[in-house]
């Protein structure tokens, strides 16, 4: 066994309870008995007075005989045909129309959605016994014409369900991994989502069949089912009724048939929906509203110019926000900075600040409703922002990739390594099957996974979660990006596996000669890995520079305030941690002036009222937005020294006053 293969705990075993068992018993044996009952020794159901009529149980008939002195056993059995099979029938008819809709009104969103939505609500105010009185006495009461009646009810319902499991993993990273890798919008439905759903759909069609045995057994008692001499168990029911008194067995074993099925079927299919649940990501999607207009920001970096060849990556001003009943959230509000090959740029800043957004933004895998973004994104001199995502596709993948945090949810969890891995390889690189598992053991082998053969054959859960990451670097890696983006990639996973994983980032990075933009939460990982930082404060960048000025000496309050929060592991054990007071502002109505007023211990007038702007510090390529910046305002500074300083001489950072 591999050394990080994990084995499936004990635990997983018994989690079927009792309940289940029994019912799925009852269930094989109803089914057991629907499909052989032309082989069973049982007298025909259909001939009557096989024995003396409405008798009870006897040696001969087991369960006695009905008005008509027919075998009520032999009924109940070629009854279950009639039940199980419309069922069976319907499940599949309303699967078959309602599935594919679900997967595209939940996938899509948008106006396709409201339109699928709208269409099947109006389906389900129609009322479903009119429809079925309808149908049935214009075409007949035939098995199939239940069947086909009882199929079409069900649409509605099987939209609903497919359309919420799609809505949830629509939103999971390994469906965001398959954007990022290049796949295609129906390609990442079909082959992404719908196999997942696939374990929903399956405990919903148990439930379904429930509600379909009792509404063919209602139509039978009705007289509106399949017609005598068929037997069917409402119908049985409805011919046991004058007898009710005299021969209670003819309605009480069909009924208690019915209830006992219809309660299986749905314990069987509540249990199934319990372990199936699909856990909800973070992301939810904004509730779409009219478009709130927004000015550009006029304090915003300008573009900057550049002279010689463009660099590897230019994000220009880039502004993302998302419409919300509370208004925008910007999310992103105009970030700018420039990236080289065989570079890392860090990306910091406290949960919230807008370091996802930043990078899903760049990549343009932003949720498809009520999001507004702009601004410019130059990959070489080529502006990505204004590709659609049929263009944009063929950058995904091959030279823009990413690594998640979780690898758990970046795989997809019912697909095997080999295929999520040889994926890309066969599509961007139009490699054969052969060639790409070929490639991708050698891939597998270059991040440092032993037995990559095994390694392919397996499904992501059997493989421990630095394996899994280990498994979305190559993947990420496949196509030989330019620009890897690894966003959190080792808070999901053990300390002692953290390092191991930044190492391999960090030594794929120089091998490819790739650029590298890394979100961390951890400043000691960034302080290793980092030539450059930027530091993100309620969606702006408030600091950036050389990795090692910004952390020797930062000159934004923000910056300063961070690194005093980080955990310092050589301060003698029980030493107080620093936090930062307050909480991130709300993106949606941030302060004036500056954002990090409210909490910044250092704050003057003029930060309450004035937004600072990101300006030059003597260090090459370092700026800051600070009014009062370290370094230059002394730290018990009073507020009427500080002032002083501001209303000489405003905010142009160490240019003036040096570093
Ligand atoms: N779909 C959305 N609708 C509304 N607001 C959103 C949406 N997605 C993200 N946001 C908001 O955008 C802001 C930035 O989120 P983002 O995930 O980029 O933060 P982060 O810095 O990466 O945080 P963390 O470190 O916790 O991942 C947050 O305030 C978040 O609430």
């Amino acid at each position: 066994m591999l050394p990080e293969q994990k084995t499936v705990p004990a635990k997983k075993r018994r989690r079927f309870g009792w309940g289940f068992r029994l019912a799925l018993l009852w269930l094989l044996l109803v089914i057991g008995a629907a499909l052989t009952a032309d082989l069973l020794p049982l007298p025909d159901p259909g001939t009557t007075l096989t024995g003396e009529p409405e008798t009870g149980p006897t040696p001969g008939h087991p369960l006695g005989t009905d008005g008509l002195g027919r075998d009520v056993l032999s009924r109940m059995a070629h009854g279950a045909r009639v039940s199980l099979g419309v069922g069976l029938g319907a499940v599949f008819l309303g699967l078959l129309i309602g599935g594919p809709l679900g997967l595209i009104a939940g996938y899509y969103r948008g106006v396709v959605d409201r339109i699928i939505m709208t269409a099947n609500d109006i389906v389900l105010a129609f009322p479903a016994l009119v429809f079925a009185l309808a149908v049935i006495a214009f075409a007949g009461a035939s098995v199939r014409n239940v069947l086909v009646v009882l199929g079409l009810l069900g649409v509605p319902a099987w939209v609903r369900l497919v359309r919420g499991v799609t809505l949830a993993f629509a939103q999971r990273e390994f469906v965001t991994a398959a954007r990022t890798l290049g796949a295609r919008g129906s390609t990442v439905m079909w082959r992404e989502i719908a196999p997942n759903v696939v374990l929903p759909a399956v405990s919903y069609a148990f439930i379904i069949m429930a509600v379909v045995v009792v509404a063919e057994g209602s139509l039978a008692f009705l007289g509106l089912s399949v017609q005598a001499p068929t037997p069917t168990w409402g119908g049985m029911i409805n011919e046991g009724r004058s007898t009710l008194e005299t021969a209670t067995h003819i309605v009480l074993v069909p009924s208690v048939v019915m209830f006992l099925t219809v309660l299986a079927f749905n314990l069987v299919g509540d249990r199934l929906r319990e372990l199936t649940d699909v856990r909800q990501s973070g992301l939810e999607p904004a509730r779409p509203q009219r478009p709130a207009v927004r000015a550009p920001a006029a304090d915003a970096a300008p573009a900057p110019r550049r002279e010689g060849p463009p660099p590897l990556l230019d994000v220009v001003d880039l502004h993302t926000g998302f419409r919300t009943e509370r208004g925008l959230v910007r999310a992103v509000d105009g970030v700018s900075f420039t990236l080289e090959r065989g570079r890392t740029l860090a990306v910091v800043g406290e949960s919230g600040s807008g370091k996802s957004m930043l990078i899903r933004s760049i990549l343009g895998l932003l949720p498809g409703s009520g999001v507004e973004r702009s601004g410019h994104v130059h990959l070489e001199g080529e502006d990505l922002a204004g590709r659609g995502p049929e263009d944009m596709r063929k950058v995904l993948g091959t030279r823009l990739a990413t690594v998640f945090q979780d690898p758990m949810t970046a795989l997809n969890p019912v697909r095997t390594v080999g295929t999520q891995v040889t994926e890309p390889l066969r599509v961007h690189r139009k490699m054969s099957r052969a060639e790409a598992y070929e490639t991708a053991e050698r891939l597998l082998a270059s991040v440092g996974i032993p037995e990559p053969r095994r390694v392919l054959r397996s499904h992501p859960h059997q493989l421990s979660g630095g394996m899994r990451q280990r498994i979305t670097i190559a993947m990420a890696l496949s196509c030989d990006p330019e620009v890897l983006f690894a966003d959190e990639p080792t808070t999901a996973l053990d300390v002692t596996v953290q390092r191991q994983i930044l190492r391999l980032l960090h030594r794929q990075r120089d091998e490819r000669d790739m650029a590298m933009v890394l979100v961390s939460h951890d400043l000691a990982v960034v302080a290793d890995h980092a030539d450059e930082v930027i530091v993100m404060y309620a969606g702006r960048v408030v600091e950036r520079g050389p990795a090692d000025a910004l952390f020797t000496a930062p000159r934004m309050r923000y910056t300063e305030a961070l690194l005093r929060a980080a955990p310092d592991l050589s301060a003698p054990s029980h030493s107080r941690l620093e936090v930062i007071e307050g909480r991130p502002p709300d993106l949606a109505a941030p302060p004036a002036g500056c954002r990090f007023h409210p909490r910044c211990p250092f704050a003057r007038e003029r930060c309450r009222t004035e937004e600072p702007a990101l300006v030059e510090d003597t260090i090459p390529g370092r700026s800051y937005a600070c009014w009062y910046p370290a370094g230059e305002v002394p730290d018990e500074g009073t507020e009427e020294g500080a002032g002083d300083l501001t209303a000489e001489d405003g905010n142009v950072g160490s240019v003036r006053h040096g570093g």
